[in-house]
C-alpha cells in the first residue's frame, strides 16, 4: 500500500448544537459522546485507504458558523465540505443555506459537499420537510443523507467515505493522475490502424486481385 504525505482537508460546518463534534468523533472513534464543549474549532487526523493508497485526512470540526471566520473575501481552503443540519431545528437548515452559499461562492469549483441532516432518532419532533431540502440539494446539486449520530456508526461513515472519495478522486484529477479513458472510437481507429501498418498491401490482397488493383491504378494514372 502507497502512503502519500499530501493530506485532504474536510471541513464540518453548520448551526450550534446540531451535533458536528458528535458526527466527527463517531467518524474518527465509532463511539457517541453525548457532551462535548463549544467554542473552538477542533482539528483531527485521520488516515483514508482507497484501492492500493493510504492518504492523510486532516478534519476541521468548525466552531463558527462561518466558513472563513468572517473573512468575506477568504477563499475556502478545503477538498470536502459537511455542512451539518438538525432534523429538530428549522433555524439550523436555514443556516446550512447560507453556508452553501458562501461555500458556493468561496470553495474551489467542484469541491464536493455533503448536507448532512442529524438526529433522526428524534424523527417525531421533525421541524425540516423533506421537500424542502430535496430542493436544496438540486439548488445547490449537493450530496445529502440524514442519519442518527447517536444510533449508528455505519449511517456516518458510508456518506463520509464516498466523499473522501470523490475528494481523492478530484485531487488526482487536478494533479493529471487519472488518465482520460479512450473513447471506443479511439480504440477500433487505432486498432484498425495497427492492422494496415503491420500487413503490406501484398499481404492484405491475394495475388490476382492485386494485380487488377494495380492495373487500374496504373490505367488512372495515365
Ligand atoms: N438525539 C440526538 N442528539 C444528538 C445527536 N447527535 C448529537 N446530539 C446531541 O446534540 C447536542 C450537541 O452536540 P454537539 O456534537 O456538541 O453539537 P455541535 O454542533 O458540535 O455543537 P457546537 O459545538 O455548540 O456548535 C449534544 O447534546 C449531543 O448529545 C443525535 O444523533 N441524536
Amino acid at each position: 500500500m502507497k502512503t502519500t504525505t499530501s493530506c485532504l482537508k474536510v471541513l464540518i460546518l453548520g448551526a450550534p448544537q446540531v451535533g458536528k463534534s458528535a458526527l466527527t468523533v463517531r467518524f474518527l472513534t465509532k463511539r457517541f459522546i453525548g457532551e462535548y464543549s463549544s467554542g473552538t474549532d477542533c482539528t483531527y487526523q485521520t488516515m483514508f485507504r482507497y484501492e492500493d493508497a493510504a492518504l492523510k485526512v486532516e478534519i476541521v470540526d468548525s466552531a463558527s458558523n462561518s466558513v472563513t471566520n468572517n473573512n468575506k473575501t477568504k477563499e475556502i481552503e478545503a477538498d470536502a465540505i459537511v455542512i451539518v443540519y438538525s432534523i429538530v431545528d428549522r433555524q439550523s437548515l436555514k443556516q446550512a443555506q447560507d453556508l452553501l452559499d458562501q461555500v458556493t461562492e468561496k470553495a474551489p469549483f467542484n469541491t464536493p459537499v455533503l448536507l448532512l441532516g442529524n438526529k433522526t432518532d428524534l424523527e417525531h419532533r421533525r421541524q425540516v420537510s423533506h421537500d424542502d431540502v430535496i430542493l436544496m440539494t438540486h439548488q445547490y446539486q449537493c450530496r445529502h443523507c440524514e442519519v442518527s449520530v447517536a444510533e449508528s456508526y455505519t449511517a456516518v461513515d458510508r456518506p463520509m467515505q464516498e466523499l473522501l472519495t470523490e475528494a481523492l478522486l478530484n485531487r488526482r484529477l487536478r494533479l493529471g493522475q487519472v488518465k482520460r479513458r479512450k473513447s471506443i472510437f479511439e480504440n477500433v481507429s487505432r486498432r484498425i490502424g495497427n492492422v494496415f501498418r503491420r500487413k503490406s498491401l501484398e499481404e492484405l490482397l491475394p495475388k490476382r486481385r492485386l494485380a487488377r488493383v494495380m492495373i487500374n491504378v496504373n490505367r488512372r494514372s495515365v
